[in-house]
């Protein structure tokens, strides 16, 4: 069994060496881990066996002891920050969930930096904005996406999960796409599909108790979305298919890989290889999601066989994808899916977030109503329209931080550098829950854990006592490339559902927000829905 405890004096002596307190069984006090040779990860493991092997214990069978099993608590504890969800009702909650509590506890005991280990890989955990910047921004050349975000192989040479000189062509080919231009010429299509979808709804909520499942319905609006958006396809009408079974596809693939990664299987050398039912189901989505890109593809591919790509007014994701030489066909492969995967649930998880806090607090649903009617009163919503809306705006800015849809960023350390006080070396991976820093007392005041759209009221520089406080959308290089489109997609969703619809929470909802790579309600929210018109 690998220790876990967390260790909260993480010093960093003397430029070269990690200087902390032992974690093993050892009673030793500080040791200095030397990095300048050697991969920090293996140096600190080696010590581990030799602390266990004169002591008498094998790493591989041991009888546990009292302090090992206190131990294992915390392992279970820190895995819980990232994957352990414990249901309970809202009632008395504030917004909070268990796995937030718990990795909130370990800031509170441990400070704001600390490490831990999950099996071979040392994590260190940081919340102090200052270092944030430093990892996220002023020193991002050292660092790399994490390594179990490998495990998304439907990602990998993708922007999203590539790194260094593979990540950086893509990101200038990507970083022109979704500009303010671009995004302009879209409202009308999201707000087609966002029609089609009311629709679609509709005999659900009157029939019944009119209850609505919104976070399964949310996603494949925004699936349908994202697919008309970025990959030219039509928005569905009332009776068409839906983009069900892709969403519940990339659910169960994004659930399952997060077993792969933070679950038992985590800790057995080569799991992935074996002919386990888990990697049997992972292994299928993987295959029928890669269909359906690949699908995409060739449809667009003969179109182009049949008139020029140049005299298309709009150019999308997918066609910047096909007229590139700069990347190869797996690339071209793995965009298609990060894309549609990143393009639909995490605004999924945005918009079924902002439903479930306006239906705890109809005085705010009310007043991002009266503003839609206000301002969009023929019920048409355009650009120019949504500069307007900013009730709707702070409503979604609380939203992000509360319930952040990417709750957990992760990096890899590729090359030794400072971080504050602290020399971080090769091969540790650097954690920044922001869900956590999102509810520090210390930077957003008393009220945290509540839901007060009017700390937005002026501006994002006033609402944080630091500019890193608030990262829903990450910061630096790596920072989001569609934060302006689903900003103006959540917009557009709500202004066409505030004016059909009122909502309260259903009385069977189960506070369960669950992180895969997104923050999703693990039994999603059912919402009682009433016609307004
Ligand atoms: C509410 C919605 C969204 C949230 C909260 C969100 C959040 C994020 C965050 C936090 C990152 C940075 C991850 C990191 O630093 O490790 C990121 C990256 C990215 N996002 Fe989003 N995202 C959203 C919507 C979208 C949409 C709609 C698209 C595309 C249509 C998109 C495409 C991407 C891509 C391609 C990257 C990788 C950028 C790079 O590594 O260079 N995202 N997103």
């Amino acid at each position: 069994m690998w220790s876990t405890r967390c260790v909260s004096a993480l010093e960093l002596a003397n430029g070269r060496n990690l200087r902390m307190p032992c974690p093993s069984l050892c009673q030793e006090g500080m040791h200095d881990f030397s990095v300048s040779s050697m991969n920090f990860a293996a140096r600190f493991l080696q010590h581990l066996a030799v602390v266990r092997e004169r002591d008498g214990q094998s790493m591989l069978d041991q009888s546990r002891t009292e302090k090992e099993e206190e131990e294992e608590e915390w392992k279970l504890g820190l895995r819980s920050c990232v994957c352990k969800v414990l249901n309970h009702t809202s009632e008395g909650s504030g917004h909070d969930w268990e796995a937030l509590s718990t990795a909130r506890k370990c800031v509170e005991t441990h400070g704001k930096v600390f490490y831990f280990m999950t099996g071979k890989t040392v994590r260190i955990c940081i919340t102090d904005p200052n270092l944030i910047k430093a990892v996220l921004d002023t020193n991002a050349d050292s660092y790399s996406k994490p390594s179990f975000i490998h495990v998304l192989d439907i990602l990998r040479t993708g922007i999203f999960a590539s790194s260094g000189d593979v990540w950086l062509p893509q990101r200038q080919l990507f970083g022109r796409s979704f500009t303010s231009k671009e995004i302009k010429t879209e409202i009308s299509l999201i707000t087609e599909c966002t029609r089609a979808a009311l629709k679609r709804w509709l005999p659900e909520i009157d029939s019944g108790s009119g209850e609505l499942s919104v976070y399964k319905r949310v996603s494949e609006l925004t699936l349908d979305v994202i697919k008309a958006l970025a990959f030219g396809m039509d928005p569905p009408g009332t009776e068409d298919r839906t983009s069900s079974e892709e969403a519940e596809s990339f659910n169960r693939y994004l659930l399952n890989c997060r077993g792969l990664v933070f679950g038992r299987p985590a800790a057995i050398p080569g799991y992935r290889y074996l002919p386990t039912q888990l990697n049997k189901e992972v292994l299928k989505d993987q295959t029928w999601l890669t269909g359906v890109i690949e699908d995409l593809i060739i449809a667009r591919s003969s179109e182009y066989v049949a008139s020029s790509s140049e005299g298309r007014e709009h150019k999308d994701i997918l066609d910047v994808l096909l007229t590139t030489t700069e990347i190869s066909s797996q690339q071209l492969r793995d965009n298609g899916l990060t894309f549609l995967l990143a393009g639909h649930h995490t605004t999924a998880s945005l918009l079924s977030w902002t439903m479930y806090l306006l239906a705890l607090h109809p005085l705010w649903q009310e007043r991002a109503r009266a503003e839609v009617e206000e301002f969009c009163s023929d019920g048409i919503v355009e650009w120019s329209t949504l500069s307007h809306f900013k009730t709707l705006t702070m409503i979604l800015q609380e939203t992000l931080r509360l319930f952040p849809p990417i709750p957990l960023l992760g990096r890899l350390c590729v090359k030794e550098n400072t971080v504050g006080p602290y020399v971080i070396p090769q091969g540790v991976e650097i954690m920044i829950p922001t869900a956590v820093i999102h509810r520090d007392r210390e930077l957003w005041g008393d009220d945290a854990d509540q839901f007060q759209p009017m700390r937005f009221a002026n501006g994002l520089g006033k609402a944080c006592k630091h500019i890193l406080g608030y990262i829903p959308f990450g910061s630096g290089p790596r920072t989001c490339v569609g934060q302006n489109l689903a900003l103006a997609e959540a917009r557009t969703v709500l202004a066409a559902i505030l004016p059909a619809l009122s909502w309260s929470l259903g009385p069977g909802y189960l506070h369960s927000p669950d992180v895969s790579l997104t923050l999703q309600p693990k039994f999603d929210i059912p919402i009682i829905m009433k016609r307004l018109s």
